[in-house]
């Protein structure tokens, strides 16, 4: 591993990510999956609260005074003894079979209660001081719940900057060289070997992918998005959910490119992670709402892995992601995140379609 800053951030984030990603794939396996709907209609499971408090758990240990932007909050935990206990058993049995990965996670979660008060430490409202860490344990809930693609997302912020990203992504094949294509990993299998890769990144150190393992860390591999030569032939990655990412304006912006491939949708950063290892090649986020807002804890890892791997992410007007205004991106509109050289082209053609419509 590249020595340099971030050495500690980055084995504890992994560590960190590898433990909740299995305990996400052992929820999968189980018929009750504790699925609860939130007041904005979108799911949250057992697997979402026992991964958050995995990683903060893991984090306050070794990093206390560090601020947690998280996705979820315990109250529903709270106020259903039954669903507290069910993720607490989960939680308690979590464990990496390598002693040593164990000890530098700090070991289990003391208890029940405990483990309430730490799911309730991501409430940090982010911002552009200080070291904040941005967790999203599960994001792509409905592709985890469909047993498609989701990602246990884990970042680090100093002053605004992420400097790590770790991304879990138990059902993407192993092999950075396998084609992206639809339906990949859609089987959720189990299969040795196979599938289930962490990807992650420090800045001015590249990027990484390494298969998931139960012990301790496989060793990482240096990654890097494909060189296009020639854009019309891209492979470009979207949304499964239609009111994520507008599928109609994606069309238009591949057509004015040349492109014929048709689209390959997936749930999550596994988009993210997908191009930075030159699987496919471009990623569009495009508006749909115009009053939806996008969370950091959503991008925060991705941005980083996609920008370290030779690539570039922007909003669709060409603006670097702001991470710093709060635990939004307040300030940007969609993303768009292509290899560093044809990146102003594709904005070109977002441009032009989006403007269009105005
Ligand atoms: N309207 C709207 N527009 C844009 N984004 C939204 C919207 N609603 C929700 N979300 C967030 O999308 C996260 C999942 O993004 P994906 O790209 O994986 O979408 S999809 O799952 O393919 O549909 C999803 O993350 P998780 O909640 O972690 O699954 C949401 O935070
Ligand atoms: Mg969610
Ligand atoms: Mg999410
Ligand atoms: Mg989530």
């Amino acid at each position: 591993m590249a020595t340099g800053g971030y050495d500690k951030e980055l084995n504890a984030a992994l560590l960190a990510v590898q433990r909740a990603t299995l305990l996400t794939k052992s929820v999968f396996h189980q018929n009750a999956k504790g699925t609860l709907s939130k007041s904005d209609a979108s799911p949250v499971t057992i697997g979402d609260f026992g991964a958050q408090a995995l990683i903060i758990s893991a984090l306050q240990h070794n990093f206390p005074s560090d601020e947690i932007v998280a996705e979820e909050e315990a109250k529903d935990l709270r106020e259903n003894s039954q669903l507290r206990d069910t993720v607490w058993e989960l939680v308690r049995d979590a464990k990496l079979s390598n002693a040593t990965a164990e000890q530098t996670l700090g070991g289990a979660v003391g208890s029940a209660d405990s483990m309430l008060d730490i799911i309730d430490k991501g409430d940090s409202k982010g911002g552009a001081k200080g070291r904040i860490w941005t967790i999203d344990p599960i994001d792509g809930t409905k592709g985890f719940l469909r047993g498609g693609q989701y990602a246990v997302c884990l970042a680090l912020l100093v002053d605004g900057e992420v400097k790590v990203g770790v991304l879990g992504c138990p059902n993407l094949p192993v092999s950075d060289s396998e084609p992206l294509k639809e339906g990949i990993g859609t089987d959720a299998s189990d299969e040795e070997g196979k599938f289930g890769v962490l990807f992650s990144a420090v800045e001015g150190q590249g990027a990484q992918s390494r298969p998931l393992s139960k012990e301790g860390l496989s060793e990482g591999k240096k990654i890097g998005m494909k060189p296009i030569s020639n854009i019309s032939e891209a492979t470009f990655c979207e949304s499964v959910e239609a009111g994520h990412s507008s599928q109609g304006d994606a069309a238009a912006i591949a057509q004015k490119l040349g492109i014929t491939k048709p689209s390959v949708r997936m749930d999550s950063q596994a988009k993210y992670g997908s191009i930075a290892r030159g699987a496919g090649d471009l990623y569009l986020r495009l508006p749909v709402r115009k009053d939806y807002v996008e969370k950091i804890w959503d991008h925060a890892a991705g941005d980083l892995i996609v920008r370290e791997a030779g690539g570039q992410v922007t909003d669709v007007n060409g603006n670097r992601l702001d991470f710093s205004l709060g635990r939004t991106l307040k300030n940007n509109k969609g993303v768009i995140a292509a290899p560093k050289d044809v990146h102003g082209q594709v904005i070109q053609a977002v441009k032009e379609v989006l403007g269009a419509k105005q």
